[in-house]
């Protein structure tokens, strides 16, 4: 067998000629890639005065985000991080870059999601330091798992030894490390893509293999995802989909755990897309005068509250599975009455018949969830509730461009890096439900395949948006 090392030995001659071949166009150096992310790194840096921003820096207390809502900004970082990245590929060279990478990413993925899942960041002070003894003790984990998973950890910048090496040594703290024990969010986006996530996309090529291995697409059962697949019997908990583990792993104080983590990463999620202008910009909500709204599986009520201030004749009815309702009720308790007597929680499965007549359904980051059969199920679910002239507002993230739409040139105008963020969630989406981010034309046609009598009346995605919306009105 190969070793790692033969491996990365150059190809013979008559292999490197062919590959000279096959690239016409003018090569990326090292030197030149250098001179650009220094001309970049300029410019970003300047921009980022200009405007006030603080930037990062790897001090415990740094800022945790460019916090801007600069669209330029945003696209510099993103244009320095692509090349920055290929600086990274070609010093290592094409074999190395590979094997470095599947040498680390899962151990990578695994400490991570480790540290998260018994949250060691609440183990170490904020503004001290922690023995590993302490530690193991906080995390109820042998003193030598936790040695060797902070010893990983701290390669990776999360964490830092106050003396490295020193058997003496405490752990205290980093600039990666600090922004988890102070979000709940980023703690909610770590467990769902790590912890729920993680599993089911190593078992892909097995569920790929069995469902879909030979056929002309994907299967669209949601009974045939790998998640299905992983958790099929008790190994790792038997759950029939991602929704009924989030309901129902946990018992006693650890019921409703992973609900509770699932909202604080949908309200990140919100803060970081600006989800709120979304939901309020999605319609003319002002037009309705007074009015009530569904918002079919709203989570935790962050939308529904959002708009029944913004726009006070408003009756807002979150509709969600019951694990939800606690995490509700607290949001809730703490509003001023008006809001509060506005705005109520109802359990209900969003498969079931509607039980209540609105005059508009707000559906938000849900279909794209589930496979078109579901989605279809869905929408076929609200018609008994339906009067005619009701609404039906889908707000989805645009995974991909509309059928025939942008040609290579517009693909290429895309950082490799944002698009690279959004086929990571389509295979998400792929492991855990069988289904793909869908183009805009997908949603017209969910609608139409749900019943003639939607009539879909106005559709909004600008290219430059991550959020579609489409306004469906019922014909009756
Ligand atoms: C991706 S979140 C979106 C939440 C919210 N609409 C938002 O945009 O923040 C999906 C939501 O669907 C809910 N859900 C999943 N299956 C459901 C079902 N069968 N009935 C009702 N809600 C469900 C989950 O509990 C979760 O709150």
């Amino acid at each position: 067998m190969e070793s790692p090392l033969e491996a990365q030995q150059p190809p013979a001659y008559g292999a490197h000629q062919a590959d000279m071949t096959e690239t016409t166009e003018e090569q990326p150096t090292l030197n030149g890639l250098a001179k650009k992310i220094q001309k970049l790194t300029q410019n970003l840096t300047e921009s980022l005065e200009k405007n006030g921003v603080a930037p990062c820096t790897f001090a415990v207390n740094s800022p945790a985000t460019y916090s801007t809502d600069s669209p330029e900004i945003f696209m510099m970082r993103q244009t320095l991080i692509e090349n920055l990245q290929d600086m990274i590929y070609l010093v290592q060279g094409p074999n190395e870059s590979i094997f470095n990478y599947a040498h680390s990413v899962i151990p990578d993925a695994a400490c991570l999601n480790i540290l998260n899942y018994f949250n060691f960041w609440d183990a170490v002070p904020l503004d001290g330091s922690a023995s590993y003894t302490e530690i193991s003790k906080h995390v109820n984990l042998p003193q030598d798992v936790v040695e060797r998973i902070l010893k990983h950890a701290t390669s990776l910048r999360i964490f830092s030894e106050t003396e490295p090496g020193k058997r003496t040594t405490r752990i205290q703290h980093s600039f990666r490390s600090a922004p988890l024990a102070r979000s709940k969010g980023l703690q909610g986006l770590v467990a769902t893509t790590l912890d729920v996530a993680g599993a089911p996309m190593m078992a892909m090529p097995q569920a790929l293999e069995k469902y879909s291995s030979g056929k002309p697409e994907l299967t669209g059962d949601i009974n045939e995802t790998a998640f299905a697949l992983l958790h099929h019997d008790d190994a790792y908990g038997k759950f029939a989909n991602t929704w009924d583990m989030l309901e129902h792993d946990g018992a006693g104080s650890k019921k409703g755990w992973r609900q509770r983590q699932f909202t604080d990463f949908m309200e990140y999620i919100k803060e970081i897309f600006s989800l709120e202008d979304v939901v309020s910009d999605s319609f003319d909500w002002g037009s309705l005068g007074s009015a009530t709204v569904v918002d079919i599986a709203g989570s935790a009520g962050v939308d529904a509250f959002h708009l029944a201030t913004k726009f006070p004749a408003l009756r807002i009815t979150v509709q969600d599975l019951p694990q939800v309702a606690p995490v509700f009720q607290k949001n809730h308790a703490a509003l001023e009455e008006d809001l509060r007597s506005r705005v109520s929680f109802v359990e209900h499965d969003m498969f079931d018949p509607q039980p209540i007549s609105a005059d508009v359904y707000l559906i938000k980051q849900i279909l794209h969830d589930w496979p078109d059969a579901e989605a279809v199920k869905l929408l076929r679910a609200l018609i008994p509730a339906l009067r005619p002239g009701a609404r039906v507002i889908l707000v989805e993230y645009i995974g991909s461009k509309e059928d025939g739409e942008g040609g290579e040139e517009e693909e290429e105008e895309v950082p490799r890096i944002l698009r690279g963020m959004g086929s990571a969630t389509d295979l998400r989406i792929m492991a855990l439900f069988n289904t793909k981010e869908r183009p805009v034309s997908a949603w017209r046609r969910i609608f139409t395949e749900a019943d003639e009598r939607f009539e879909v009346k106005d559709v909004k995605a600008e290219k430059t948006a991550f959020y579609a919306v489409v306004e469906a009105v019922w014909r009756g």
